[in-house]
């Protein structure tokens, strides 16, 4: 299974309008690919936070059009990242879309974990409540965003939904980018499964992105990294590999605690 990760700019010298387009383009260019991720809130950067309810969309607006018609033209299944979307009430969620190679929405998903303590996300934006997970030909995909790398629990489960690759756009800081990669090695590890983790580049609300978007496989292995700056990382991986890995060295059996488990 091919997988690219558009690890894109997100700087404030370019209008939201010109980055989509520009981000349109691109994922038309990765047509052959079997899955396309893009970054966390892309559109406005994750730390901008006045952007939020200025360029927040409905559900199925202008970025939502823009990729479901760029996965459709490039046939690939589109991780689109995540915008600040508007539901009817009013409400903003740090939403992402799942798009099949035909254009259709296959998932989307509002991140549950909103970064900011008592700014920011955390204020401006609802709280999602469900988990997602979505199936594609040759894996079931377990979508989590950027601060929900810190909940193990999460990722747990997503694979107790069935997750085998786990989804995670970001927009991370260069200031704990040791984290970053420590994280999406540890949610690889303990769970046996891929991370696709897809960060930013560039600088927004001043704060520099650390980029360093990295695929892991289910025994932590580094099988691609980028750069700081925008790239796309391509990486080819076998999603079978999960179920012998889980079978070689069946940790996640070994469970005993947990919300659905007997204590021993
Ligand atoms: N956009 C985010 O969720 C940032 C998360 C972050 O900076 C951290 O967990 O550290």
């Amino acid at each position: 299974m091919r997988a690219s990760l558009l690890q894109v700019a997100v700087n404030e010298d370019e209008s939201v309008d010109s980055r989509r387009r520009r981000v349109a383009a691109l994922v038309r260019d990765q047509a052959g690919t079997d899955l396309v991720v893009l970054p966390e809130l892309w559109t406005t950067g994750a730390f901008a936070y006045e952007g939020f309810g200025t360029e927040a969309e409905p559900p199925e607006g202008p970025t939502y059009e823009a990729m479901a018609k760029a996965a459709s033209e490039a046939g690939v299944w589109l991780h689109a990242g995540s915008v600040p979307e508007r539901d009817p009430d009013g409400t903003l969620y740090n939403t992402s879309l799942v798009f099949s190679p035909s254009g259709e929405l296959a998932a989307s998903y509002r991140k549950i974990h909103r970064f900011g303590f008592d700014k920011g996300e955390a204020v401006l934006m609802g709280a999602g409540e469900e988990l997602v997970t979505v199936r594609l030909p040759d894996t079931v995909v377990g979508v989590a965003t950027c601060y929900d790398l810190r909940f193990p629990e999460l990722f747990r489960g997503l694979v107790d939904a069935g997750a085998e690759t786990f989804v995670v756009p970001a927009g991370w800081p260069e200031r704990r980018r040791a984290h970053w990669t420590l994280l999406a090695r540890a949610r690889a590890v303990e769970n046996q499964a891929f991370v696709l983790a897809c960060g930013t580049a560039g600088t927004h609300a001043g704060v520099p992105q650390a980029g360093h978007s990295v695929v892991v496989d289910p025994w932590g292995e580094v099988l691609a990294e980028a750069g700081p700056g925008e790239e796309v990382l391509t990486v080819d991986f076998d999603p079978a590999t999960v179920a012998g890995t889980r079978d070689r060295f069946p940790a996640l059996k070994d469970r005993v605690l947990g919300l659905d488990r007997p204590r021993r």
